[in-house]
């Protein structure tokens, strides 16, 4: 080892949830790992991301379920209080933004934690905060997610808006708050923020909610957030924010919104140069880490989790990180696949797709049939007085993709993303018996009306 050159086998760069498995699991395996982590180990999803703000869902779905007795079940005063909500994001959820537990399983692995920002400067080399130096003598494994991206809106930058870290950490809900963005993001907080009192407005530049979805899914959701006050403006891009005492304006063509807060959920970045991936032979200005289907974005590189544009999902990451371990253990896997990429947008009702959209599926080429059916006309859909649908888009006698908005979408999900994942025939599908009066049944009478 020469001086000031810290030696190692891998060095896993982000320790979000594919890095930190990848960095545990190897240093388990015996390696010498080095995990190089400039904020929390866990990553976005434990601490800002899928759990705490499933947590704040849990809670507006409660408030929401006890609003539903009246005409149903009786009577009910639901009185919301956040205090409960912020209290458990902090003590069950993020341990008050602590990472000393996650911290400890990785070193308690055998793994080497490196705090600090790292950069490649060479091949198979890390430089931790402009002084430390890893270098890794299989490889390194690029891990470090995606950062909020906020539109180039005049008056924008340097307001105090909010990314979902501030929308995460709120320890009282504003009186009022505009969305910039209606994906995931912005729809699923949409939701939570408007079930405990607050005046929301969505803005979002596309035609509707959740653009990379059916639009049936965007369409059902316009309709419930209107029902339950939230202001959908689509096709709405902001051409200025202000941002003057205690309010912001954002000025649109069509006129301007006023709140209190402004969360900008426009998609999220991966900033390649920050991380140099010059220093490995590739480009800085892409989008994101090309990789092949064993996660190698060049000699001794792997990637894996947002970086690499393949769906920014924990489940992608996580999906990547065993493809990850598997190549550097010389283990067999299988090439990676995405055909049957599930996704689970947690609003009420909640989307869950899987695979390819009716209008990806035709932009592929494929000759596609699709069928909808809408679950309220089901027999549990109309004894729940629930809303929401099932949408099969098959081509060549299989399923090539699907959605099913409704109580319970991404459970209904499992089964639709195991008949894309299997390629199974229509017909095989078609001879299941689907429990009786469950809203998975619905998939049966879709699968009939495709014929
Ligand atoms: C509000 C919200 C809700 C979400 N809900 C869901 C959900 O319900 N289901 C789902 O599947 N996904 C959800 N996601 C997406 C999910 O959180 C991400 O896809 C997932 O966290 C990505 O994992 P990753 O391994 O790529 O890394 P990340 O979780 O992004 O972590 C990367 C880590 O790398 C570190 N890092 C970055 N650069 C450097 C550097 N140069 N040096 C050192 N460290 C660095 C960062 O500090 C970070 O800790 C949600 C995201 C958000 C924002
Ligand atoms: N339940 C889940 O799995 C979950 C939940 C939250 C986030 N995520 C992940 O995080 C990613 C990022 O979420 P997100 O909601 O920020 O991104 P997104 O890409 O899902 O949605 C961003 C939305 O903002 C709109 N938009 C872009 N620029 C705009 C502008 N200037 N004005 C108004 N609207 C604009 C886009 O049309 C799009 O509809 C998601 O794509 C998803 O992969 C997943």
């Amino acid at each position: 080892m020469s001086a000031g050159v810290e030696e190692f086998d891998i060095v896993v760069l982000g320790l979000g949830p594919g890095g930190e498995e990848v960095a545990g699991r190897l240093a388990e395996a015996g390696l010498a790992v080095a995990g190089v982590e400039a904020g929390l180990v866990g990553g976005e999803c434990p601490y800002w991301g899928c759990v705490p703000s499933k947590m704040m869902i849990r809670a507006a779905d409660l408030l929401a379920e006890a609003r539903r007795i009246p005409g149903m079940a009786g009577e009910a005063a639901v009185t919301p209080r956040w205090e409960p909500v912020a209290r458990r994001i902090r003590e069950e959820a993020t341990d008050d933004w602590n990472d000393k537990v996650a911290a400890d399983r990785f070193t308690g692995k055998g793994g080497t934690l490196v705090r600090g920002r790292g950069r490649l400067t060479g091949p198979k080399e890390v430089t931790v905060d402009g002084e430390r130096v890893l270098r890794a003598r299989r490889g390194v494994v690029v891990a470090t997610g995606s950062q909020p991206s906020a539109p180039p809106v005049p008056g924008l930058a340097g307001t105090p808006f909010w990314t979902n870290h501030e929308a995460i950490e709120a320890e009282r809900v504003p009186e009022s708050l505009i969305i910039l963005g209606g994906g995931a993001i912005g729809a699923e907080l949409a939701q939570v923020f408007r079930r405990f009192g607050t005046e929301v407005t969505v803005l979002e530049a596309g035609e509707r909610l959740l653009s990379r979805e059916e639009p049936e899914a965007g369409d059902l959701l316009g309709k419930v957030f209107t029902a339950e006050g939230i202001t959908v403006r689509t096709g709405t891009a902001a051409t200025r924010v202000d941002h003057h005492g205690a309010a912001f304006t954002v000025m649109t063509e069509n006129g301007s919104h006023r709140a209190e807060r402004l969360l900008v959920a426009t998609g999220r970045r991966s900033d390649l140069a920050a991380i140099g991936v010059g220093a490995a032979g590739l480009d800085e200005s892409a989008h994101a880490l090309d990789v092949d289907e064993r996660m190698r974005a060049a000699d001794g590189l792997w990637a894996l989790g947002d970086v690499t544009g393949k769906g920014a999902f924990t489940h992608v990451s996580m999906y990547q990180a065993r493809l990850v371990i598997a190549d550097v253990l010389g283990e067999p896997a299988e090439p990676a696949a995405y055909h049957a990429l599930p996704r689970v947008t947690f609003t009420d009702p909640e989307v869950g797709a899987v695979g390819l959209t009716e209008r990806q599926a035709t932009d592929q080429g494929m000759t596609v049939r699709t069928a909808v059916t809408d679950i309220g006309a089901s027999a549990r859909g109309w004894i729940h007085r629930a809303e929401g649908f099932v949408k099969l888009v098959a081509a060549d006698g299989r399923l090539v993709g699907a959605t099913c908005a409704g109580p319970s979408g991404g459970e209904v999900l499992g089964l639709l993303t195991l008949a894309v994942h299997a390629r199974i025939p229509l017909a095989e599908l078609g001879t299941m018996i689907y429990a009786y009066p469950t809203f998975h049944r619905a998939v049966e009478a879709t699968l009939r009306e495709l014929g």
